[in-house]
Order: C-alpha cells, then sequence, then structure tokens
C-alpha cells in the first residue's frame, strides 16, 4: 500500500459527514491516524464503539495537536467559536478545513481565529443524505460526487492541491470557487429546494380540511421525496439559513415571482404557459442526466441500501422513466 497522504488527521464532529470522511479516511489508506473530537460524551462514545477513528478526545485541543489536517464536521454556526478553541493548539503547517454547506460566513468566522502559520482552504462536500449522526455515515457518500474548495486568496497552492487530492482518494470529484460564488449557486441548487421542502411539508401538516393520515396514505412519490429531505438535520439546516441569508432571500425572490406567473397562468387558464414551462423543465431534467452517463449524475439508484426517491425514480440500468 502506498504511504498515506496524512500522518494524522483531526475531526472534529462525528456526524454523517465527519464518520463518512473517517471511514474513507481509514479504510481507503488516506491517513495514518484518524483523531476524533466531538462535544457530547455520548457522541463520542459510539465513534468509539463504531471503531471510526485510531483515538477518541473529548478535547478539541488534544485532538488537533499533531495534526497535518484538521476538518470542522460541525453546523456552520459551530464553526467560528471552534476555530477559536483549536486554534492555540495548531501544528505549523497544518491545513485547517471544514464541510460546511455554507462558505461565506465560515471564511468570515474562522479566518480570523486561525494562526497565520496553517493553510486555511474550506471544502463542502456536495454529497449528504437526510441522516445524521455517527451512525449514518458510509464509505461511498462521496464516491463521484463534487467537493468545492473556496481558498482564500494568497493561499498555498501546495496545501489546495493536497487537500484536492484528500478529496480525489475518497472518489470525490474537486472544483475551487470563491465562497461568494459557491454561496450563490447552492442557494438555488440546495438551499432553496430544501425550504421549498420544509415548507410544503408544514403546509400539509397544518391543513384542517385533509387529515394528516390522507396525506400519509397519498402521498405519491413526489410529496415523499419531500419528507426526506423535510426529514433533515434541523440544527444544520437552521444555520444553513441564518447564514446564507442574502444569497437565500436572492434565490427565493425570484422564486416568488415565477411561482406568482404560474398561479397567473393557472388562475387565467393559461394552458400555453404552463405547457411551455414544463416542456421546458422535462429538457433540463432530461439533459442532466444525459450529462450525467459521462459525469457525476449517473448517480441515480448509487446507493442500493438506501430507499429514497433517487432509488425509486430508477429503473434497474439506472434510467429514469
Ligand atoms: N448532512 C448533509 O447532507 C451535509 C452536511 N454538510 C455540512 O456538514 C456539516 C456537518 O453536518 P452533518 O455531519 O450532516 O451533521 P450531524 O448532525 O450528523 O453531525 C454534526 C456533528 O457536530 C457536532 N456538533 C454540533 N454542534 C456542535 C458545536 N456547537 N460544537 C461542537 N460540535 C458540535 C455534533 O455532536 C455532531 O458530532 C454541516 O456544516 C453541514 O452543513 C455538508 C454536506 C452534506
Ligand atoms: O439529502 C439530500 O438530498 C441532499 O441534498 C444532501 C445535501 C445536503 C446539504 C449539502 O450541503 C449537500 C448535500
Amino acid at each position: 500500500m502506498s504511504e498515506p497522504l496524512f500522518e494524522r488527521v483531526a475531526l472534529i464532529g462525528i456526524g454523517l459527514i465527519g464518520s463518512s470522511i473517517a471511514i474513507n479516511a481509514k479504510k481507503r489508506g488516506l491517513a495514518r491516524h484518524v483523531a476524533i473530537a466531538t462535544r457530547r460524551p455520548e457522541t463520542l462514545a459510539r465513534a468509539e464503539e463504531l471503531e471510526l477513528g485510531d483515538s477518541y478526545h473529548a478535547d478539541f485541543a488534544e485532538a488537533v495537536s499533531g495534526a497535518d489536517l484538521v476538518i470542522l464536521c460541525v453546523p456552520v454556526g459551530a464553526c467560528g467559536a471552534v476555530s477559536a478553541l483549536i486554534a492555540p493548539s495548531l501544528a505549523k503547517g497544518a491545513i485547517v478545513s471544514d464541510v460546511g454547506s455554507v462558505k461565506g460566513s465560515v471564511v468570515e468566522a474562522m479566518r480570523p481565529n486561525l494562526p497565520a502559520h496553517v493553510h486555511f482552504v474550506p471544502g463542502h462536500p456536495i454529497a449528504g443524505t437526510e441522516q445524521s449522526g455517527p451512525d449514518a455515515g458510509f464509505l461511498e457518500l462521496f464516491e463521484n460526487r463534487w467537493t468545492i474548495l473556496t481558498p482564500v486568496e494568497g493561499t498555498d497552492e501546495a496545501a489546495v492541491q493536497r487537500l484536492r487530492a484528500f478529496w480525489e482518494g475518497m472518489g470525490s470529484m474537486v472544483e475551487t470557487m470563491t465562497p461568494e460564488h459557491h454561496d450563490l449557486v447552492l442557494a438555488i441548487v440546495s438551499h432553496v429546494p430544501h425550504l421549498i421542502a420544509f415548507n410544503i411539508v408544514g403546509t400539509a401538516a397544518d391543513l384542517e380540511t385533509v387529515t394528516q393520515s390522507e396525506v400519509i396514505k397519498f402521498s405519491a412519490s413526489g410529496f415523499r421525496d419531500f419528507t426526506r429531505i423535510a426529514a433533515s438535520d434541523p440544527t444544520m439546516w437552521r444555520d444553513v439559513f441564518l447564514t446564507n441569508r442574502d444569497a437565500v432571500l436572492e434565490m427565493l425572490a425570484r422564486f416568488s415571482e415565477d411561482l406568482a406567473s404560474l398561479q397567473r397562468a393557472i388562475r387565467w387558464g393559461d394552458g400555453d404557459a404552463l405547457f411551455d414551462l414544463f416542456t421546458r423543465t422535462r429538457a433540463i431534467r432530461r439533459s442532466i442526466i444525459a450529462a450525467g452517463q459521462d459525469t457525476a449524475d449517473a448517480d441515480f439508484g448509487r446507493q442500493p441500501h438506501r430507499r429514497d426517491g433517487w432509488n425509486e425514480a430508477a429503473g434497474a440500468d439506472g434510467k429514469i422513466r
């Protein structure tokens, strides 16, 4: 086996993403030692029971000392405080990263706390599920999925390349962009869609004329997909909306305008407007799938153990019907 990329990887927070990284780092030989730290003793004990790492620490400073890679795998709202806690113990030349779904606020919160002798390379794997906690992680999570790195100006290129190699070692494809651009893109492809799911499931739950048991009994797969998304971790998503406020509000404004014109088309019986939009959106879906045959999105039905919308929409050959 070739030499590991890192001697000691410290993971702060061991939920879905932290545990998936831990499993990858060990199984794929990317780190000689995986040190795990988290806030709650029960979670740390569970991580140890699952043998996710090589050492387990209640003390974050102890976990990061001597680490050449430190990754914060905590909700975005906690990144600032955690970075302040670990800063005095970070080794010279260490790469410090995170996996947060929002990048601008994480950079703002972490950067001032970090010493000049470390390389700060923020990251975000565009891969996840609605599950959370240390039991949720799995080896294939990052396979054929994109990871976005958002290094700030002046970051050592060698550090960016080393982190890129780490994510590629987990099967991910890597792209770099600015934190601001990341937040705008993710607002429309991830954050607003999650908000729509939280909202529609909430609306259905509050209905007075349709009972909850009817909602469950007659829910077609479209609504079931929304309920999967709406089951995502409340803390994580609260933090996403509080920290990516501007980009989400901008995309929501556009969404509301488009929704209003759909409403008008329905009110005035404008079948052509409805038909045109649905034709356009069907073509978009088909082109995504066609492109997916040789890029990241050829992953419908990718996780055979998952029974969610992605799998159910796909036949045995992975084609959507
Ligand atoms: N769940 C998903 O699908 C994805 C999540 N992310 C990002 O990854 C990060 C972690 O998310 P998950 O692993 O899903 O969450 P999770 O809820 O499964 O795990 C979070 C971990 O952070 C710890 N934690 C929570 N608050 C903390 C605090 N104040 N101080 C220290 N530790 C704390 C928890 O004990 C737990 O170990 C988040 O920033 C999220 O935005 C990124 C991609 C996908
Ligand atoms: O479960 C799903 O469908 C997701 O969309 C997972 C996800 C959630 C948050 C991210 O920042 C990235 C991926």
